[in-house]
């Protein structure tokens, strides 16, 4: 099951939802119950409870009271935990006699600010979850920025300083170990990932919200990927052939990286159209490869842009294509024209998926992208009425309802040359077998990134080396 991210009114609404269970505590004791478990399994991994030293930081709201209770159950296992209180006046009443009365220690206040001892074994963010706003405070920030490097930092709903639904990392702000949170991932936990380190989704007895609020953010599972598997009944035509333009014969790199990751991607068939056509053919000769658009043979759908070229020539062979009732991958220099004729999408109605990374999405909007990738993203796909692929570690792909698929790439190994020629003709192979270009971006994305891993090993790769890591990659993605 698409794993959904809620926003922190959706998180509210739910809660609110939830009754007595709100009202009498239920909800804080199970979640801080939650948060102790997370704190004591890890160290246990790392040498049992009993002796060792946790911190929390405290703050003014119920955050800070999942904390306080999570610290006092810990306390009782025999852990000997340190709170600093950054509003002593208004931390959580009860936690705070939960958290005193099993023998937790408050870290005095000395000229208004407060740090924790040395040698913690973790440090626990209770600063702010859903209701923060901004930066770390001053005070606050202090407690982090003295911690030894070494020292597991665990964030009680999210880690401080992020902005819950955008997921932008004000500075300063913490960088969490491990996450825990209540009921629903946040949008947040997909949109920094990084930020959030490993996330624990603790089961509190919540329900759903009553409605979403678009852009409404998902990932796909491993398990929700079905790759294209061919059946008996399957010849080459009838798994979709995809058509590339991309490159030249003076740079032929993108024709090569993008035609290659389409014959890979599946098993249907692969043309090729562009000046680089005997240099495609050296290199796959599986490929059926013509200079001339003319000349192309029928496709199911088209890849098109990368290393292409700008100039009118470049422009009339993307119009020819974006003119026709196909799906249509448009992406690096189709997207540079695009940006200057968006009359060549605005009126089509086949599926259309634009891949910009933020460079070429401020060119298609005339404006940076600013920290509110998600937004951005869906609000462009909305206004332009297609399928808006967004690179990055964090991958967002928006189609025109407002619903976003976002991938997490789990390293930045992807981040070189070459390696969005790969993308689209991945995306391109999985857009002629028929899926939606939100289907077909956002699997072409997680297997993308998988193949980084595959071929990285904790080295930098090229994106020769990522195009031949793709098949072991798909083949974790090929079910039965
Ligand atoms: N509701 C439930 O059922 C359940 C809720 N649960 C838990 O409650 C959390 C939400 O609690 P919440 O609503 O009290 O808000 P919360 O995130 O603690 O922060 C608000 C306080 O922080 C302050 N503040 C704001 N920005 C700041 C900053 N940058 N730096 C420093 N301080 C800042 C602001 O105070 P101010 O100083 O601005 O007056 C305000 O008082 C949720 O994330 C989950 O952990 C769980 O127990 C499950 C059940
Ligand atoms: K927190």
């Amino acid at each position: 099951m698409p794993m959904q991210y809620l926003t922190a009114d959706e998180v509210r609404d739910a809660e609110r939802a939830s009754g007595d269970l709100l009202a009498n505590g239920t909800l804080m004791r199970r979640a801080s119950h939650g948060v102790a478990r997370v704190v004591a399994a890890e160290l246990n991994r790392t040498g049992g409870c009993y002796g060792r030293r946790v911190g929390i930081v405290v703050g003014a709201g119920d955050n800070g009271g999942d904390a306080l209770f999570a610290g006092a159950e810990l306390a009782r296992r025999g852990v000997a935990v340190h709170a600093v209180l950054l509003a002593p006046d208004k931390a959580h009443p009860a936690g705070l006699a939960a958290f005193r009365a099993a023998g937790g220690r408050v870290v005095p206040t000395t000229g208004g600010g407060a740090a924790l001892p040395a040698g913690l074994d973790i440090v626990v963010d209770g600063v702010v979850g859903i209701g923060g706003k901004g930066p770390l405070r001053p005070a606050a920030a202090a407690v982090f920025a003295a911690l030894a490097p070494e020292t597991t930092v665990v964030a009680v709903d999210l880690p401080s300083g992020v902005d819950c639904d955008t997921g932008e990392v004000h500075d300063p702000s913490v960088r969490a170990d491990i996450t825990v949170t209540f009921g629903h991932p946040r949008r947040v936990h997909l949109l920094a990932a990084p930020r959030c380190g490993r996330l624990a989704v603790v089961d509190i007895g919540i329900g759903k919200p009553s409605e979403r609020v678009a852009p409404r953010l998902f990932s796909f599972s491993d398990e929700d990927i079905d790759w294209p598997v061919p059946g008996p009944a399957d010849d080459k035509y009838t798994q979709g052939v995809v058509g590339v333009i991309a490159g030249s014969h003076r740079y032929p790199g993108a024709a090569i990286l993008a035609s290659g990751a389409a014959v890979t991607a599946t098993s249907g068939m692969t043309r090729y159209v562009g000046s680089a056509h005997a240099e495609v053919v050296s290199h796959f000769p599986e490929v059926v490869a013509v200079p001339d658009l003319a000349e192309a043979g029928r496709v199911q759908a088209w890849t098109v842009g990368p290393g292409m070229g700008t100039d009118d020539a470049a422009e009339a062979t993307l119009r020819t294509v974006l003119d026709t009732d196909l799906p249509v991958l448009v992406d690096a220099d189709a997207l540079t024209i695009v940006a200057r004729r968006p009359e060549l999408v605005a009126g089509r109605t086949a599926p259309t998926l634009l891949t910009p990374h933020a460079g070429e999405f401020a060119r298609l909007t005339g404006t940076a992208l600013g920290a509110d990738r998600l937004s951005a993203v869906a609000g462009l796909a909305a206004e332009w009425n297609v399928t808006v692929l967004l690179k990055g570690r964090i991958t967002l792909v928006a189609d025109p309802t407002g619903s976003v698929a976002g991938n997490d790439a789990g390293s930045s190994w992807a981040a070189t040359a070459g390696a969005g020629d790969v993308l689209a003709g991945i995306a391109g192979s999985l857009l002629a077998a028929g899926h939606t270009p939100q289907t077909a971006g956002a699997w072409a994305a997680r297997v993308h990134a998988r193949a980084a891993l595959l071929a990285s090993r904790g080295a930098p790769i090229g994106a020769s080396t990522l195009l031949a890591a793709l098949r072991p990659a798909i083949r974790e993605f090929v079910r039965g």
